[in-house]
């Protein structure tokens, strides 16, 4: 049995990718802060909602998925009745598998997990690493658990806050740009429902190249860009506004801040 602690917008993403890939509704439970939330999630997915402690006393598997800012006051609920050997797989940014460790009973296997909204169509990025104590079979049952809703990737520990910045956060950036670009449509006096479906099927049309052409993304874009034409009129503002630097330095900020979060 797979528990769910703390069914916010990625766990419920991750619950309702599970159901889909075929798991029963029996094999899972979750928990939830607000009994308005709880009585959501029994009704959409038919699933028993227990307290944290009834979850982590009867699953094999206990998935963390709470914000970073309240996994200290969920492990101290929990700890107790986490059985040994317990798998624990935690979502959450920042927190790193010593912090979990810490306040689970000792030789726990915890794989700490960063995945991303696109769980919602099946097409999330997911990476993991493993904890102090969890071996191959803990990999592999995180890996069976994540491969339905999309990749996943082995990292090391070490690069989990930078694939927190990179790919956590990454869909966020380009719905930023996707709503920049609507705006230039509507500057140029475009529709905004026109702006938005010419800008989404761009996104599309762009991202189904990237991920099946195998080609460079330099070369998809040298494609589009005439010599003497307009794409290279608009790269050469991007570049003079420095937007490749400022990505570098958001997605460090984005990294630095992840840094910040285990320790509240
Ligand atoms: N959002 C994203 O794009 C991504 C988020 N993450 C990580 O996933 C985790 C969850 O984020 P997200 O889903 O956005 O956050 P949410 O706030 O939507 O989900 C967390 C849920 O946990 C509930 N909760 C908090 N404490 C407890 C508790 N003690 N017992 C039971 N339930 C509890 C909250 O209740 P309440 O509703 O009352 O607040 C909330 O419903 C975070 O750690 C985040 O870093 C990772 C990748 C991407
Ligand atoms: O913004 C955040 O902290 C979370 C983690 C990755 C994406 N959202």
């Amino acid at each position: 049995m797979i528990a769910i602690l703390g069914a916010g917008k990625m766990g419920e993403a991750l619950l309702s990718g599970v159901l889909r890939a075929g798991r029963r509704p029996s094999d899972l439970v979750a928990t939830a802060r607000r009994e308005e939330r709880a009585t959501l999630l029994r009704e959409r997915y038919g699933i028993e909602i227990v307290s944290n402690a009834q979850a982590a006393a009867k699953a094999d598997t206990l998935v963390l998925a709470v914000k970073p800012q309240d996994m200290g006051a969920l492990l101290a609920e929990v700890g107790p009745h986490v059985p040994p050997g317990r798998l624990v797989i935690s979502m959450a940014a920042g927190i790193t598998t010593s912090f979990i460790e810490d306040r689970l009973p000792e030789g726990t296997p915890v794989v700490r997990v960063m995945s991303n909204t696109p769980v919602h169509v099946d097409e999330a990025m997911s990476v993991v690493s493993a904890g102090a104590h969890a071996d191959e079979t803990h990999l592999h049952m995180a890996e069976e658990l994540l491969t339905p809703v999309g990749k996943v990737l082995r990292i090391p520990e070490s690069l989990q806050d930078g694939a927190t910045a990179l790919s956590g956060s990454g869909p966020a950036y380009f719905y930023y740009l996707v709503e920049a670009m609507v705006d230039a449509g509507i500057l140029l006096g475009m529709p905004r429902a026109a702006a938005l479906e010419m800008v989404i099927q761009s996104a599309v049309g762009a991202a189904v190249m990237l991920r099946d052409s195998g080609e460079h993304p330099v070369l998809l874009r040298e494609g589009v860009t005439s010599p003497g034409g307009t794409t290279i009129a608009a790269i050469r503002e991007l570049e003079r506004h420095g937007v490749r630097a400022a990505v570098l330095e958001a997605i460090e900020a984005a990294r630095n801040r992840g840094r910040e979060l285990a320790s509240g």
